[in-house]
């Protein structure tokens, strides 16, 4: 049974529509990265969901309970959710375990079970040889682990985390990618984090909701949005892909004919005939070892993961660069034959579409 579940949110700030027919369905367990360009809403629907804002339209519903409408309103503390943000706001005067222990003193939670938890929560993020120390004596990464466990030491069911890694270096980004997962698994609860890099969103979700303009575009898991993305917005943002404008001439099942300059490609996707986008990642492209389909010419490359990650600009038109791996040094202005391997097609009128046949708006755990 679904435990968060959004129905047609819609959320404006001085008549300007910021959320519009937002639909979630979210079970206990699972872990949701909002992801989308800045401005498109994230934030805004994370605090619909903390209790930090109301709405215009729709409903937000916590085990099958209404927390949110136009005319009901649950607080914050009522919701039984905990939130980690970007400053990390921690008490300045207070220790490590002062911060963690907090609010479980405010709740009144008796002394010897109260250190019992910090202890653990402690433990579990790696911070008690640290626990005497105050917050300015904490390198970044040790102060958003004191959030994290200032948060999940009351137990919520839900942790909202809103760019909790904006503030630090790539090395401790990784640490504590690998600490939420972590955190995730042995809690059990549900986190939702918002963020606007798709190799964050990756790293930790199984599901990921991209958002563009107030909407949500398509919402499933990372290789569903990966191998199958619903709009060339999401194409585009997930995994560095790309799209080419391709001609759709026979559509069967999952797969379909399209016409790519003079070649004829038989391709996986789902577009009936007519118009369409050919969404690509690099490794759906490669140089040519037959005929190929379409030239192109090499602007650049830089050595990544053992291979050439290679730029090229491709004789087709209405497509700006494209990137794929190579085995080989090329330089610039290399002329290249360059064959299409793989991908997945999608209607050209699809850049409006809420939500993609395969992923669907509601997520299992
Ligand atoms: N309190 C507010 N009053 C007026 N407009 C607001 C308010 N809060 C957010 N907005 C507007 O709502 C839109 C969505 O903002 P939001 O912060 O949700 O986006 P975001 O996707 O989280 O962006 P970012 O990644 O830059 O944080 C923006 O255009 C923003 O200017």
């Amino acid at each position: 049974m679904p435990h968060l579940i959004a129905r047609g949110i819609r959320k404006s700030f001085d008549r300007s529509v910021v959320l519009d027919d937002i639909d979630l369905d979210l079970p206990q367990g699972a872990f949701l990265a909002l992801l989308g360009p800045s401005g498109c809403g994230k934030t805004t629907l994370l605090r619909l969901i903390a209790g930090l804002e109301t709405c215009d339209a729709g409903q937000l519903l916590f085990d099958d309970r209404v927390i949110l409408s136009p005319d009901r309103f649950v607080p914050p503390e009522d919701r039984q959710l905990g939130m980690v943000f970007q400053s990390y706001a921690l008490w300045p005067s207070m220790s490590v375990r002062g911060n963690v222990e907090f609010a479980l003193k405010a709740r009144r939670v008796p002394g010897p079970e109260r250190r019992d938890r910090v202890a653990r929560m402690l433990e579990a993020v790696g911070l008690t040889a640290h626990a005497d120390r105050l917050p300015q004596d904490l390198s970044g990464g040790q102060r958003q682990r004191v959030a994290l466990a200032r948060s999940l030491v009351l137990r919520p069911r839900i942790l909202l985390l809103d760019e909790p890694l904006a503030n630090l270096d790539a090395h401790l980004r990784q640490q504590m990618l690998v600490e939420f997962r972590r955190l995730h698994a042995e809690t059990g609860a549900t986190f939702i984090l918002v963020t606007h890099d798709q190799d964050e969103a990756m790293a930790v979700a199984s599901h990921i909701a991209v958002m563009e303009a107030g909407r949500i575009r398509q919402i499933g898991t990372p290789e569903a949005l990966y191998r199958r993305p619903a709009t060339p917005m999401v194409a585009r943002f997930i995994g560095h892909g790309a799209t080419i404008p391709v001609q759709v001439i026979a559509r069967h099942g999952d797969r379909c004919d399209v016409v790519l300059g003079g070649a004829t490609l038989n391709l996986p996707g789902r577009a009936d005939p007519g118009a369409g986008w050919l969404c690509l990642h690099p490794e759906d492209l490669r140089p040519a070892t037959g005929a190929g389909h379409f030239d192109a010419q090499v602007i650049a490359q830089s050595f990544r993961n053992g291979r050439h990650a290679t730029l090229v600009l491709p004789r087709i038109a209405g497509v700006d660069t494209l990137s794929l791996p190579m085995d080989a040094p090329a330089p610039a202005h290399t002329p290249l034959r360059i064959e299409i391997t793989g991908g997945w097609v999608i209607d050209r009128d699809a850049g409006g579409a809420a939500v993609h046949p395969l992923s669907g708006a509601r997520i299992h755990a």
